[in-house]
């Protein structure tokens, strides 16, 4: 009671120094009545100061927005392109850093190629056969929809004489592959024995769904996300790893996961220390080149095989267009003193779970430099929820649509084409209200693959019955995509002033991407500068 009396003499204390507050003080001898009414203009001022605090905290956040820095989003389906478009953008704003990190790749590409030839393995694998073949057996990435109906394994025939040969003599590249997993994921245990040092923060190697998100900043790490093969290909004799569950394998990293890759530290020769020579891994005897580099001339013979190849034709398996795709180069990736070129860090495919942020600062004419965002997010299905937080402070936004996976379906949903899913979310996100004023570049990309696939006859209309009877050709068929496209943000933008840029893009082509990032950015600019005078 007396603590109540005491806080209300102070009140009453405040009020006389402060005369807005004793203006607002309720009269002596205030009716129930009276007191009913005053309480309820209160909550109607209380409501209008709220609503003035929220429009000049928006007003605040869009000036932000539009003058200190840019935020761009990038956003697709998984195996879009996203990641390939940030590394272009270091490429053209960031060369040093870009080139510094080049080694850091050896371990991702090593990876991708020995799982191409595990891939190739399990399509010769008797069992494989007698399994049956269908579509979700093997990563989808390489697989597509049969437009004849009938089954690959109906077709299924070529016997490869020397498919004993080649799986006993490639056997070392299974631990060789169990290692780079572990690498790529836990960096304790090797990290010594390897020279391809790690980030000790990364967390453990754990099956996709059951990710334990690390935080760094209160915001969720990111994650790195490597295929596996289905397991039903593997025999006790087959030259599958057995550290392949059925799943994927998430791989925690950090932003330090590039660095920590680097030739900086260990990757260097214990030598070096001493001498100050610069000497490299390829001394070391248990780095995982030595394994790629004795198993070279019996990969290169797998490859060349022409029974091999008609069995991969056979079960419709097309590796030269699957993500992470070295096998026409295995000499010279296998060399033992082999540096990731641009281009084949361009190549590599590591997917990515959560959202990775790059700052770059991009001069542009006279101005003195704008610190440009770019937020790299996974566009699996179970990736797409982590979108929308990053929606509110967006500039741009780069979609990105592969349109030559227009006979493909999602790994993760291996009912779904994948066209079908590029054009659903195209639709989400031009119809999204909160991006109402943001600018939107759409790149179609994957155009050269879109080349190859129609030239090899793959006709669109066997997947896209709304193609009818419409020539099978390149110009045709992109001038399609881009017209349904450019229709579908036409019906369903709440912005009809927004103009939509579209480019034709092969986002793995160093030279026609840097045309096509100036002119983004250019595009970009001019948004921000309109936004700016609107403010
Ligand atoms: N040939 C060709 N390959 C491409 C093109 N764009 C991307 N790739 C390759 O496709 C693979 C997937 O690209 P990413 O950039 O990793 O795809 P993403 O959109 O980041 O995928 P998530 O991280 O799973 O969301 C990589 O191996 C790229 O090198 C292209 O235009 N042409
Ligand atoms: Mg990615």
């Amino acid at each position: 009671m007396s603590k109540h009396r005491t806080t209300e003499s102070h009140s009453r204390r405040r009020s006389l120094s402060d005369p807005l507050a004793a203006f607002m003080q309720p009269p002596a001898n205030e009716t129930a009545a009276e007191r009913e009414s005053r309480m309820r203009k209160e909550a109607e001022a209380k409501q209008a100061s709220d609503k003035i605090d929220e429009m000049i905290r928006q007003e605040r956040s869009h000036r932000k927005k539009s003058r200190a820095e840019v935020n761009v989003l990038l956003l697709g389906q998984s195996e879009s392109g996203k990641s390939t478009t940030l590394k272009q953008f270091q490429l053209l704003h960031s060369p040093a850093a870009f080139h510094a990190e080049r080694i850091a790749w050896r371990a991702v590409i090593y990876l991708n190629l020995v799982r191409s030839v595990r891939r190739v393995l399990d399509a010769l694998s008797p069992e494989s056969d007698e399994e049956g073949d269908d579509l979700e057996d093997v990563d989808s990435i390489e697989h597509t929809i049969p437009s004849d109906g009938r089954s690959p394994s109906a077709l299924a025939g070529t016997k490869v004489p020397n498919y004993e040969s080649y799986r006993r003599h490639l056997e070392p590249l299974v631990e060789l592959e169990e290692r780079l997993i572990r690498l790529l994921s836990s960096p304790n245990s090797e990290d010594e024995a390897t020279r391809l040092p790690y980030d000790v923060r990364q967390a453990p190697i754990t099956a996709e769904g059951s990710q334990v998100p690390l935080k760094t900043n209160g915001k969720p790490a990111p994650t790195i996300d490597i295929p596996q093969v289905h397991p039903s290909h593997s025999s006790p004799v087959s030259p599958v790893s057995n550290v392949s569950p059925s799943r994927e394998v998430s791989v925690h990293t950090s932003i330090n996961w590039k660095k920590a890759f680097s030739l900086g530290g260990k990757a260097k020769s214990p030598k070096s220390a001493h001498t100050g020579e610069i000497e490299g891994w390829w001394e070391d005897p248990d780095d995982p080149v030595h394994t790629l580099h004795a198993c070279a001339p019996v990969m290169q013979d797998l490859w060349r095989d022409s029974a091999v190849q008609q069995r991969l034709r056979e079960k419709r398996i097309r590796l030269e267009e699957s993500s992470g795709f070295y096998l026409d180069e295995i000499p010279r990736i296998t060399a033992t003193k082999y540096i990731p070129t641009d281009a084949d860090v361009l190549k590599a495919r590591l997917k990515t779970m959560g959202v990775v942020e790059h700052t770059f600062l991009i001069q542009s004419g006279s101005n003195r430099g704008v610190e440009w965002k770019i937020f790299d997010v996974g566009g699996a299905r179970n990736q797409r929820q982590a979108w929308a937080p990053y929606f509110e402070d967006v500039n741009a936004i780069i979609f990105l649509a592969p349109i030559s996976a227009f006979d493909q379906v999602l790994t993760e949903d291996t009912r779904i084409n994948r066209l079908e899913d590029s054009l659903l979310l195209w639709q989400s996100v031009a119809s999204n209200k909160l991006l109402a004023r943001v600018s939107i570049v759409l790149f179609l990309n994957k155009c050269d693959l879109l080349q190859v696939k129609l030239d090899a006859g793959v006709r669109l209309n066997q997947h896209m019955t709304s193609y009818g009877d419409r020539p099978n050709d390149y110009d045709s068929v992109s001038k399609y995509f881009r017209n349904k496209f450019g229709a579908i943000h036409h019906a369903a933008t709440p912005n009809k002033e927004r103009e939509l840029y579209i480019h034709f893009t092969a986002v793995t082509d160093t030279r026609r991407t840097a045309t096509i990032i100036q002119s983004v950015r250019d595009i970009i600019i001019k948004g921000n500068l309109r936004n700016l005078k609107l403010v």
